[in-house]
């Protein structure tokens, strides 16, 4: 069950592996001149598929992803750290959940941005479903 809103900003610190960190750019703001949930989707993708990717030793692709609520906006400039815990490993999937942390820089406090479970499946060079522990 995804969690609520409010249980999500209860964590003070990031859970799992530091899997991705970048700046949020001018590019990827929405009208309002914040970062749009769109970008953050796309990086959350990426470090899901990081860690995913060592688990299955080689490819993946996205299977599914849970709901998400994004929790404050994110300025430009923003120093943006996406943290993956895999879940749960099946026969060809991987089910990780990917939180989004922004570091405040001149403090160093960590505020939360979003979370979301992203399942992954091991595929071979044709795209197609391989059990994981066939490399
Ligand atoms: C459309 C896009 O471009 S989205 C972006 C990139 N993603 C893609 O292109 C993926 C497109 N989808 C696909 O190519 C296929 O659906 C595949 C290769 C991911 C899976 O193919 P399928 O024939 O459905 O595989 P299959 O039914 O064997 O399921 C594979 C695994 O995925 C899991 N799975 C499938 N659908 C879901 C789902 N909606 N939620 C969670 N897990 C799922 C299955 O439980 C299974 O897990 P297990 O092997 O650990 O038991």
């Amino acid at each position: 069950m995804s969690p609520s809103y409010n249980d999500m900003d209860d964590d003070p610190q990031p859970t799992g592996t530091l899997a991705l960190q970048t700046l949020s750019m001018p590019v990827d703001t929405n009208p309002n001149g914040d970062i749009f949930a769109g970008w953050l989707l796309s990086q959350m993708d990426i470090a899901g598929a990081i860690i995913a990717q060592e688990v299955a030793k080689g490819r993946v692709t996205t299977v599914a992803v849970g709901s998400m609520a994004f929790l404050r906006p994110v300025p430009v400039g923003a120093q943006v750290s996406c943290y993956v815990e895999t879940l749960e490993t099946g026969r060809s999937s991987i089910t990780t959940l990917v939180e989004v942390w922004q570091k405040e820089i001149a403090t160093g406090a960590m505020a939360k941005i979003t979370e979301g479970e992203f399942v992954y499946v091991a595929i071979d060079s044709n795209g197609r479903t391989r059990p994981i522990n066939c490399g």
